[in-house]
């Protein structure tokens, strides 16, 4: 598996979006954060923007729900030209059945877990998915302080990948920058989201090619 970096238009100027798209076009997805202000205390945006973003971007799109009730809404997202839909465990009543229903359209499946949940009990159904996410901050916000105390998390579960043979991604959203980069990567995550660390620095392209080529230098394939 390689390294893929995902900026997260979070921190992007939502004036000028279909811009700042096309200042990440070295990158691998575009990371779209869908917040209800329900599940989290922010409020973000909906399916019209989202499809215009697929529209817009060349990128794949990588949808982050972090909204009550997504099996009711992940397929309306997955509708509007997603690659992926991640939706957050805690929210969810039947994931193996929203996993399904994802992957039927399509579209790919993938649960996140905050930093206080554990991701032992999620073994026993990872096949169903296609990525992981770790969060290493509360979701709700960009530009948070990485959380480290995640990374035996995320190394559990790359053990348990490689243990059995699964292609399952992990990402990792929250705090990612080209100083945390290695850490995350050496621990076994090979999606790596980064909202203020690309859109905060003056040349977005090149951040994105610095997070890359710390975590490649550090991710034992
Ligand atoms: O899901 C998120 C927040 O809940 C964002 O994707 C994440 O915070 C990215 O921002 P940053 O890289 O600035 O931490
Ligand atoms: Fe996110």
């Amino acid at each position: 598996m390689s390294i893929q970096i995902a900026p997260s238009i979070l921190s992007a100027d939502f004036c000028n979006l279909e811009r700042d798209l096309k200042a990440i076009s070295n990158a691998d997805l575009v990371h779209v954060d869908v917040m209800d202000h329900h599940f989290v205390p922010n409020l973000t945006l909906g399916e019209p923007i989202v499809k215009r973003i697929c529209e817009v971007t060349d990128l794949p799109v990588d949808v982050h729900l972090m909204i009550e009730d997504p099996d009711r809404w992940a397929p309306e997202f997955a509708k509007c030209g997603a690659q992926s839909v991640t939706f957050h465990m805690g929210a969810t009543h039947a994931p193996v059945r929203l996993a399904r229903q994802l992957r039927e359209m399509g579209v790919k499946a993938c649960f996140a877990v905050r930093p206080a949940e554990p991701v032992e009990p999620l073994f026993d159904i990872l096949e169903e998915f296609d990525m992981v996410l770790i969060m290493t901050v509360e979701p709700g916000f960009g530009g948070q302080k990485f959380l480290d105390n995640q990374m035996n998390k995320v190394r559990r579960l790359r053990d348990e990948i490689t243990r059995r043979g699964l292609d399952t991604h992990i990402q990792v959203d929250g705090g990612v920058s080209p100083k945390t980069a290695h850490i995350v990567a050496e621990a076994g995550a090979d999606v790596l989201v980064a909202g203020s660390a690309v859109y905060g620095a003056e040349n977005p392209a090149e951040a994105i090619d610095q997070i890359r080529a710390q975590a490649e230098a550090a991710y034992k394939a």
